[in-house]
């Protein structure tokens, strides 16, 4: 289960003269997610999606407010006061807070995340990536090249097994993204966007065969998407994120059977309800 609770993040940013203001991104966001569960986030851009995903992921810590995974806090705050950063020192035996926090950042085996930019290897072969992922999962290397065979078959990829990730279509590169994500067999999987750069028909055949690939897993998949549409078609539940500082505004459940199709008069329904919540401001 992956609790979020009053997460709060502030960025300095500079306000000129060598001085710095504190901007917010994240307001107070509190949410659960219940174990394999399918769940979107929406919200204008620049919200915070990303960075909630990251704080979700450990990659950042929030300013206020904790993540537990199934339980486990996941990253403290940093402090920002002289007289903290001295605490949190001597408390973790480390040089300062960023190295303390670059190493308890160290991956999660468990939990895997997938950008709109296809986060795979350039340099290695569609099976070689996926290879890549199996050994640090701790595979016997004798069974890699198998396992991989089947996680491209998952996603149709077998035949691109040897080919390059320049030499792929933008919908065949994400199509690897997922099976690498999938390969990894984590706990979670945390998704920023990851159709955003492909079109319309790639688009909604991606989808199904994500919605394919995650109810034969048992993954929790935390989405965040601008397209409601998708979110709808896809999730279990659907969080509305205002304008920034995000903050939830709403949280619509989707309890349509799937496969869903985006022209239905049920998704079309849902996705009414999901844009209210931006409009009633
Ligand atoms: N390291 C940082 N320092 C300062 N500001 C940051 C930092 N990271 C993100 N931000 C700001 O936080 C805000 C939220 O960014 P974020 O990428 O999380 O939003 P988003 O909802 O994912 O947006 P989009 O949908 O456009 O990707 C933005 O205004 C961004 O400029």
């Amino acid at each position: 289960m992956i609790e979020a609770v009053a997460i709060t993040k502030t960025f300095p940013i500079s306000s000129g003269q060598g001085r710095t203001t504190d901007k917010t991104v994240l307001q107070s966001v509190s949410l659960t997610i219940g174990d394999g569960a399918f769940v979107s986030l929406v919200g204008p851009t620049g919200c915070g999606k990303s960075t909630f995903l990251e704080i979700l992921a450990g990659l950042q810590a929030p300013s206020h407010g904790e993540v537990r995974i199934d339980g486990t806090r996941l990253l403290e705050p940093l402090p920002n006061t002289p007289s903290g950063i001295k605490a949190y020192r001597k408390k973790h035996r480390f040089l300062s807070p960023i190295a303390n926090s670059l190493f308890r950042n160290k991956p999660r085996h468990d939990i895997a995340m997938i950008f709109q930019d296809y986060a795979v290897f350039p340099w290695m072969t569609a099976r070689q990536n996926v290879q890549f992922v199996l050994g640090l999962r701790g595979v016997p290397r004798g069974e890699r090249e198998k396992l991989a065979r089947h996680y491209l078959a998952m996603v149709g990829l077998e035949e691109a097994a040897n080919s390059y990730p320049a030499h792929m279509s933008g919908g065949m590169r994400q199509r690897l993204a997922l099976a690498r994500a999938f390969s990894a067999e984590p706990g979670i999987i945390l998704m920023d966007e990851p159709f955003a750069a492909v079109d319309a028909l790639t688009r909604e055949k991606l989808q199904d065969d994500l919605v394919r690939l995650w109810e034969t897993s048992g993954i929790t998949i935390v989405l965040a998407t601008h397209d409601v549409g998708e979110a709808v078609c896809l999730s279990d539940e659907v969080y509305v994120f205002s304008p920034a500082p995000g903050a939830i505004r709403g949280r619509v459940a989707i309890d349509v059977p799937r496969p869903r199709r985006h022209q239905t008069v049920a998704v079309q329904g849902l996705k009414e309800q999901v844009l209210s919540h931006f409009l009633n401001t």
